[in-house]
């Protein structure tokens, strides 16, 4: 159990065969380098050259117009026919749009038993009813199709992967494929994530084309409330004084109106990221059981927690900042000379108020105590600052301050161990989820955990995460 391989066979003999580390002890003079083919020479197949060219690869591209493709790339680049491309290398990125994958129809025969790397795109979610890869897959049945890459930008792949980018899924329905793939992403410096079978090629082909997608509800929320407390404060502070004496407070609305407003919006916002956990905590009693699926609406609330926290962050801001400047303004100095005036002719020497002071100095040490309380939640949300805690650390400060009443499992890696069947395979997605090398073995401790029954029941760990 000790030392159990991801690939049943030898994978270190496969890994070997193409990686130019394969060759453990570093280069050798006149060692031959591993050979990559790249079909297509557009913008990505550029950048994609020059990054594996970078890790010590030997390229060799296949363009329809060999001739005028070589322009653009470096000299040690063999830039050649199709035909004979795919003929000198194992390993073949496709790195043309979907729409072009049929006319590589004519070299079928070659490309038979070859690893083919889909690195394509689609301009819309769910362009195509089946993902890019699957549809590459049934062109070619011979060839092994492996979906990786499409996230990384030409411009990323070209100038080095960068923290926010260095993260490429990899799916295929070939194990050893697929670990080839990821044994050359971590070469060229990326993290590769493991997503399984080809069937997760849809959802990472839609990861590019996402938008702030975890924002729109919080952010329509926050719209929301404050349109709805901005005219609560108007009815209030300026119609009702209007209507009622003919006072004209209206003066009031770019800065005071907008600044009674933030920060409702702000503890609305806070109020909404606890009670979350609080229903969720409260559906689990009244279901009796931890095990039963949240409704629709709660796993999307729990699910935005950390942005309508953020958001919560950003209006506590804002009203900081508008409550500094509310003395600089115009009307502050009349209204301030005004009531010197007033006070004079009433005959008040000092009009100090005990009680008034206290309260006004309470309020504002508060106010400051809570930004930065909030502050602390906001940063330790930071990915960055969040790598750099261990688990326990990070749940402590938020469930401290917040008291999270569920942990909503956001990590896509951990449904690939969730979904696994067995005792084998949990191990092998343990180890690629932790990045262990493929004969990497988990420590005797994990693997207890692994199989110590939970959930109440006799499933064991690692299907409860
Ligand atoms: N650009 C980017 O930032 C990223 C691109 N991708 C994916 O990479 C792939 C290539 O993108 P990109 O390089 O930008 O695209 P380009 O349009 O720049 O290049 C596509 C290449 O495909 C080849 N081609 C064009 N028409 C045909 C055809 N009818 N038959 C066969 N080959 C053809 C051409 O090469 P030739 O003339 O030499 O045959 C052309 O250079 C796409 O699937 C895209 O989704 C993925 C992530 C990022
Ligand atoms: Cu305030």
């Amino acid at each position: 159990m000790d030392s159990i391989s991801l690939m049943g066979g030898s994978p270190a003999a496969t890994k070997a065969s193409f990686l130019p580390n394969g060759l453990k002890n570093g280069p050798r003079e006149g060692a031959c380098k591993p050979t990559i083919t790249i079909i297509g020479s557009g913008d990505f197949s550029k950048c994609l050259a020059i990054r594996l060219l970078r890790s010590g690869f030997h390229v060799v591209v296949g363009s329809r117009q060999p001739k005028r493709a070589a322009e653009f790339f470096p000299h040690v680049v063999d830039v050649t026919h199709h035909e004979d491309a795919v003929g000198k290398a194992s390993m073949v990125f496709l790195a043309i749009h979907r729409e072009h994958y049929s006319s590589l129809w004519d070299i079928k025969h070659l490309l038979a038993g070859k690893v083919l790397i889909d690195v394509s795109n689609n301009r819309r979610l769910n362009q195509y009813p089946e993902s890019n890869a699957e549809y590459l897959a049934s062109l070619f049945p011979e060839s092994i199709v492996v979906k990786a890459f499409n996230v990384i930008s030409a411009w990323a792949m070209q100038s080095g992967p960068k923290d926010a980018s260095r993260q490429v899924y990899v799916c295929s329905n070939s194990v050893e494929a697929r670990q080839q793939v990821i044994e050359m992403a971590r070469h060229l410096s990326f993290i590769p994530v493991d997503m399984g079978t080809l069937s997760s090629a849809k959802e990472i082909e839609n990861m590019p084309l996402r938008l702030f997608s975890d924002w729109k509800g919080p952010v329509l929320t926050a719209v929301a409330l404050s349109i709805f407390f901005f005219a609560y404060s108007f009815v209030r502070d300026i119609i009702h004084p209007y209507m009622k004496n003919r006072q004209s407070f209206f003066y009031k609305i770019p800065l005071e109106m907008v600044n009674r407003t933030l920060p409702v919006v702000a503890i609305t916002l806070l109020a909404l990221v606890y009670l979350a956990g609080q229903l969720a905590a409260a559906l689990q009693l009244l279901y009796g059981t931890k095990y039963r699926r949240f409704p629709h609406w709660l796993e999307g609330w729990l699910q935005s927690r950390k942005q309508l926290g953020l958001l919560s962050f950003f209006f506590a801001c804002v009203h900081v900042l508008y409550s500094l400047c509310l003395p600089m303004r115009r009307s502050e100095r009349y209204l301030l000379l005004n009531m010197a005036y007033q006070q004079v002719h009433a005959n008040i020497e000092n009009s100090w108020n005990e009680e008034e002071v206290w309260r006004v100095e309470m309020y504002v040490s508060f106010g400051i105590m809570s930004l930065g309380l909030l502050s602390l939640l906001a940063v330790t949300s930071i990915p960055s600052v969040h790598s750099a805690l261990n688990w326990r650390e990070f749940s402590f400060i938020q469930a401290w301050l917040q008291r999270y009443g569920y942990l909503p499992p956001t990590d896509p890696r951990m449904s690939v161990l969730r979904s696994a069947q067995t005792m084998q395979t949990a191990i092998a997605a343990m180890q690629r989820l932790y990045g262990l090398n493929v004969t990497g073995a988990l420590d005797k401790n994990t693997i207890d955990w692994m199989k110590r029954p939970r959930c109440g029941g006799t499933r064991p760990a690692w299907r409860c995460l």
